[in-house]
């Protein structure tokens, strides 16, 4: 999705959480001064013209493993759900909340991690970004710098599903969302609303 149309999003996101926009753009800049990888081309082609499947971290993912087809794109700690079944995510879409050494791990073994900044997580963005041995993509939430990306989305899983749209995806499976899930918090359930509403512009109703 084009930055301008996905502004308009962004920013009625950005007045329902009271988050700022130049706490995002900030650490946007930090990001792109802590790595100078950008391994773009790869996750294009993981994407383009394939079948994608990502992965939602949600509670019933661990049963709904049986319908991944083609390359997998995890949720941020989606991927320790999959590892755990001796499944490596082709790429892992993460705010690092959820990230563990496994992700060093995968990263060395060639799954790309796709690093998102934003205004709540400058600590984790410095501690974990220079750690990745491996392949490296970074997004932004707000307007994008030439190597820090924004292919539109929210969440690490609708940011997912949004890159593998804007990437060329054939098809795109979806498993391990629960977005009525009642077990969350409410900060976390205003975020799997967006989720919903955002899945649904770009033609996926969950
Ligand atoms: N019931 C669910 N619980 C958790 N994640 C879910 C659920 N259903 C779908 N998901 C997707 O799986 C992803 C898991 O990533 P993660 O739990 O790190 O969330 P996040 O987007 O970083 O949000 P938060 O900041 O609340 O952790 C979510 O971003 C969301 O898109
Ligand atoms: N500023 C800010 N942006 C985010 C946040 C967050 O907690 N704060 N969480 C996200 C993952 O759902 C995505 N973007
Ligand atoms: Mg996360």
């Amino acid at each position: 999705m084009k930055f301008e149309d996905w502004e308009p999003h962004y920013t009625a996101i950005l007045d329902y959480f009271c988050f700022g926009r130049e706490e995002d753009e900030e650490a946007a800049r930090l990001l792109a001064g802590l790595t100078d990888k950008d391994d773009l081309p790869l996750l294009r082609s993981l994407a383009a013209g394939k079948h994608v499947t990502v992965c939602g971290n949600a509670p019933c993912l661990a049963d709904e493993l049986d319908r991944i087809e083609g390359t997998i794109f995890a949720a941020d700690a989606a991927a320790e759900v999959l590892t755990d079944r001796g499944i490596r995510p082709d790429a892992v879409f993460t705010d690092l909340d959820g990230a563990t050494d496994r992700f060093i791990d995968m990263n060395r073994d060639g799954t790309v991690m796709v690093v998102h900044a934003h205004g709540d997580n400058v600590p984790l963005l410095r501690h974990w970004t220079p750690r990745f041995p491996g392949p490296l993509v970074r997004t932004t939430q707000g307007t994008p710098l030439p190597a820090v990306h924004n292919f539109g989305g929210f969440t690490d899983g609708d940011r997912a599903v949004y890159a593998a749209e804007e990437l060329g995806a054939t098809a795109i499976t979806i498993i391990g969302f629960d977005l009525d899930d009642r077990s969350v918090d409410p900060v976390k359930r205003g975020k799997l609303f967006w989720a919903r509403e955002l899945l649904h512009l770009i033609g996926h109703d969950l």
